[in-house]
């Protein structure tokens, strides 16, 4: 490559240039500009785009590619085989783009877009990419949404000269880069599962008078690490279920992506939305390509599968095979996920209760990124999955707490773990990238270190158990541990090197003594060095020039090298006839030797054997991991549960939370329980401390089967008594955050985490829904109150018995009697149909006559303390309802300009008066003093009374506080101080 191109390449990193590669096919002929450097600014390029556009010559049609050169032929036929995909099209050492895609390319990576050669007369826009830097910029198409299919070079430009002077490498696409399907490393978050999803809706059954909307079944695989789940779910859950895969890409049929609602859901998740042919969800075919790729005869093993979930499995294992071109994706075995394994979570539940990301969409601060103590991204993903499908089967949550509490226990052991884990590899990751041939020599190691962490596991886990019984959970992973028997681990720790290149390419990674053959050439490599040195020395004294030396570069290979004022004796005789004269240089001249040149020939032929030796091996040990598959995806999975076990316990340790009761019982009885997100931070920020409460929604008038776990739990419950609790209090008093601190408390439960309360009993949820806080949904057409009013039909429509439904301010963004109408009937409903367990937060104080009428309705509230006209927010839950709002405190808090809040209070008393008075609506605002909201208000008296501080201290209790929460309220009290000051 010319140095200006190569240097300002270099500093781009992207294309300026047209590269002069050693490949003389791609657009030869019409190459009027090669070799300069960026002779296009982006406009004219831009310009060059609608010139094409502008002739109206469709690029890819049949006869545009007969009329076209060989090698623009070429990359019109592959272009025309994948129109939705941006062709990367490889070139030497350079992805590069052309026409439209290069225009699209150049403005999303914010490379310079230039031309090169015309087309139809028409200047071709292009740009490209360093082949080096491919992954960072095809991380940056892909987040944008776009698809690229990579053309790679099939053969050797060489080899396609042998065919004569004008022919033109071949190239076709090796594989499609599309959101679901990429396996490199530097494009996947590590700690971030990467679902691609099949969805297909069966045609609904006409059952007369049916009414019914349908169901929809997903398939949904994560290539990069083979894991596969397989369910079918009613329509009415289809948003919470695509929540819950939180999938990158979704594929399905363009009938289904017709109906805005389930193309909408997709793009609010941030999800390509990929429409494949209706033909590609055929059961019988879906039912053979996995039988295929799991190897089996028959898929009874695996569970039974609907015609749907075949249907939509054939349509994955279809698109992974089209964008993979064939290459076969190491899968493990289909996970059942239906409806009754999971506690449903609708998707405005989870997205309300920031489960996985905040609401500004963001890990950081939400529910996961506090709970996630684990060391390994696989780990991560895992708990990242658990806390997505909370579990509904009491006994499976009770083996995930054993283990738990296990490793909670054995504070040795769990270091001992999570020190071997911290250095374990992905092996998941490493094995596909392998199975797909896109494995490096670390890969490899990946997979060595793996096994070596799974054995150190396994030892730890059955020392440990020899002592004391392991609970069952841990034993299962640890006899998964050894899924591989012990020779593969052998064969990788005798073959590779410690610490091995990321290039396969350029070799290094055997291990001395592995292969007796690799080691010989090697030596003759070695030796040829060594004879060179002697060369070298031999020169020295025939030539009487002492500054000689033998140099190489990969132009000339080794050459004798003179300065100019010593070359003259060896252009003469005798010398002249053994030293062939080379390059002259400004200030060197080089020359080579017929003995130098054998000795390089056998260097040359060393290395390459060396080199072709190298990847045998490589080939070897990839076959050798592939054969070993399986094995290798158990390793990984337990792994993984064994990372996700071990943090959920050192959180328990670490955050001071309990192992919760999970039964089959319909109790809900939280004691001293806190938000575990707001309490770290709390104390992060060092704003004091989190204040405790208890939730105990009891199943009065229970019709549970499970009477007898209903009595044991009866002495628990308080004197709020009800399995609806109406929530009352001032604004900022914490009745959000008691609402979803339970909510928080039930998932943790169910996914088998200890939960950050006092003691908490829980009868296992069906369905989980929280409405908190209100959100417009303009794109959809929906007010504030419509998006509402369809969440708040949702939950009616589909709680149960079985449910807990947090709403909090239901019917606030309407007319006052309208709101309070619709909030007083949820309520009646829930009470009286569903019998859901409720937290219902209000601050319409009519409702809290409820409590009068309905035996299951308790009215609490949040404690605050009047201070001088101020408000002190005590976040203590207690009996009763609140006596006023205290919204124009909080305003004043807020910083609302004190005219404004002294007008408030005036227009307030006014309303109140005219409230008890029951006179006529405006009755009371019309004596109100003209523009009196104008005068500055005068400061209200100071009362003499308890200070802040004093009322803080008024309701701390010593012996109820752990000392963490006692440093935390000399923290708080040092505040209410610093503030008064
Ligand atoms: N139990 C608690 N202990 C300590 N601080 C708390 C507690 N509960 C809430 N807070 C603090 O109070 C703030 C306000 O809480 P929250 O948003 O739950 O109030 P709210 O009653 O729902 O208010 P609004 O009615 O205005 O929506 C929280 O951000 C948190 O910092």
């Amino acid at each position: 490559m010319a140095g200006k191109e190569a240097q300002a390449k270099q500093r781009t990193g992207a294309y300026l240039a047209a590269p002069a590669t050693d490949d003389n096919s791609g657009f030869a002929e019409d190459q009027a500009g090669i070799g300069t450097v960026a002779e296009a600014a982006t406009g004219d390029a831009a310009s060059a785009v609608t010139h094409i556009a502008a002739t109206g010559q469709p690029l890819t049609t049949p006869s545009a590619i007969a009329d076209a050169s060989p090698s623009m032929a070429q990359f019109l036929e592959i272009k025309a085989a994948h129109p939705d995909c941006l062709l990367w099209y490889r070139m030497g050492d350079f992805y590069e783009l052309f026409f439209e895609d290069a225009a699209i390319a150049a403005a999303c990576l914010g490379i310079v877009l230039t031309k090169r050669g015309k087309h139809a007369g028409q200047d071709i826009p292009m740009c490209g990419v360093p082949v080096h830097r491919a992954d960072e910029y095809l991380q940056r198409l892909i987040r944008a949404g776009h698809r690229v299919a990579v053309a790679e070079q099939l053969e050797d430009p060489a080899e396609a000269r042998k065919r004569g002077s004008k022919s033109v490498v071949r190239r076709d696409v090796v594989r499609l880069v599309t959101p679901g399907t990429i396996t490199e490393e530097a494009l996947l978050d590590a700690k971030v599962r990467n679902y691609l999803t099949a969805l297909f809706r069966p045609p609904v059954q006409a059952v007369a008078g049916s009414g019914s909307a349908g169901s929809f079944a997903l398939a949904s695989v994560d290539i990069s690490t083979g894991e596969m789940e397989v369910g079918e779910i009613a329509a009415a859950d289809l948003p919470g279920e695509l929540a819950r895969l939180a999938p990158g890409e979704v594929i399905t049929s363009d009938g289904v992506l017709a109906d805005a609602d389930v193309r909408g859901w997709i793009v609010r998740l941030g999800a390509a939305a990929t429409p494949v042919p209706n033909a590609y969800f055929d059961s019988l075919g879906g039912e053979a390509s996995l039988k295929k790729h799991l190897k089996v005869a028959e898929l009874g093993g695996f569970g039974s599968f609907t015609r749907a979930e075949l249907a939509a499995l054939g349509a994955i294992l279809k698109y992974i095979e089209l964008t993979q071109m064939g290459q076969q994706p190491a899968l493990r075995p289909p996970k059942r996920s239906g409806s009754d394994a999971i506690l449903l979570i609708d998707a405005a539940s989870r997205a309300s209760l920031e489960l996985v990301r905040s609401a500004s969409g963001d890990r950081q601060g939400s529910l996961l990124s506090a709970i996630d103590r684990t060391v390994t991204g696989s780990g991560a993903r895992e708990l990242a999955a658990r806390l997505a499908s909370p579990l509904r089967d009491v006994a499976r949550i009770n083996a995930r707490l054993d283990a738990v509490g296990y490793l909670i226990g054995q504070e040795n052991l769990r270091a001992d773990l999570r020190a071997a884990l911290n250095a374990a590899p992905d092996i998941a990751r490493a094995t596909s990238r392998l199975s797909f041939g896109r494995g490096s020599p670390r890969d490899l190691a990946a997979v060595r270190d793996g096994l070596a962490c799974a054995a150190r596991c396994a030892d730890l886990l059955e020392n440990e158990a020899s002592g004391i019984g392991l609970p069952e959970e841990l034993q299962r992973i640890a006899s998964e541990q050894r899924a591989v028997t012990p020779d593969l681990s052998a064969m990788l720790t005798d073959a590779l090197v410690e610490d091995p290149p990321h290039l396969k390419r350029d070799g290094g990674f055997v291990r001395p003594g592995y292969r007796a053959e690799l080691d010989d050439v090697r030596r003759l490599k070695e030796d040829g060095r060594g004879v060179i040195a002697g060369l070298e020395a031999k020169y020295v004294e025939q030539t009487g020039v002492k500054s000689l030396k033998v140099r190489h570069n990969n132009i000339l290979g080794y050459f004798i090298e003179v300065t100019q004022g010593n070359a003259k004796p060896l252009l003469e005789e005798p010398l002249v006839s053994e030293f062939r004269h080379r390059q002259t240089m400004a200030s060197a001249v080089r020359f080579t030797t017929v003995e130098l040149s054998e000795i390089e020939g056998r260097i040359a032929s060393a290395s390459e054997r060396a080199l072709s030796l190298e990847q045998e091996i490589f080939a070897d040990l990839a076959r050798a991991i592939e054969a070993s598959v399986d094995g290798l995806g158990r390793i990984a999975a337990a792994l993984a549960e064994l990372d996700a076990t071990a943090a959920l316990a050192e959180l328990a340790r670490e955050e001071d939370y309990v192992r919760p009761v999970v039964d089959n019982s319909r109790v809900f009885d939280i004691r001293g329980g806190r938000h575990p997100v707001v309490e770290q931070a709390l104390r992060a920020a060092k704003a004091g401390a989190f204040i405790e409460n208890d939730c105990v929604l009891s199943a009065s008038g229970s019709i549970s089967e499970d009477d007898t776990t209903q009595i044991a739990h009866a002495s628990a419950t308080t004197e709020h008594d009800g399995n609806i609790w109406l929530v009352t209090g001032p604004n900022m008093a914490g009745k959000s955050t008691f609402l979803r601190q339970n909510a928080l408390i039930a998932v943790l439960a169910q996914m088998g985490a200890y939960v950050p309360a006092r003691s908490a009993t829980i009868g296992a949820l069906d369905r989980l829904f929280s409405r908190v806080g209100a959100s417009d949904d303009l794109a959809r057409g929906r007010s504030t109150f419509m998006v509402e009013m369809v969440e708040t039909a949702a939950i009616l429509n589909q709680a149960s018995d079985r449910s807990l439904v947090i709403l909090d301010e239901i019917g606030r963004g309407t007319a006052t009697f309208d709101g309070l109408s619709i909030a007083w009937a949820t309520v009646e409903y829930l009470h009286d149909v569903l019998r859901a367990r409720a937290l219902f937060a209000t601050h319409y104080h009519e409702l809290t006559d409820l409590a009068r009428r309905l035996a299951g309705v308790v009215n609490v509230t949040i404690d605050v303390r009047e201070w001088q006209d101020d408000i002190v927010f005590l976040h203590k839950v207690k009996s009763g309802a609140a006596d006023r709002s205290y919204g124009i405190q909080v305003a004043k808090l807020a910083g609302l300009p004190a005219g404004v809040v002294g007008r408030a209070r005036e227009v307030l008393a006014l309303l109140e008066k005219s409230e008890r008075g029951k006179s006529s609506r405006n009755g009371g605002l019309d004596d109100l003093p003209l523009f009196a909201a104008s005068q500055p208000a005068t400061p209200p008296p100071q009362p003499a009374g308890p200070t802040a501080l004093e009322l803080a201290l008024d309701v701390m209790q010593p012996d109820e506080l752990t000392p963490r929460a006692a440093l935390d309220a000399i923290y708080r009290l040092k505040m209410l101080r610093a503030e008064r000051s």
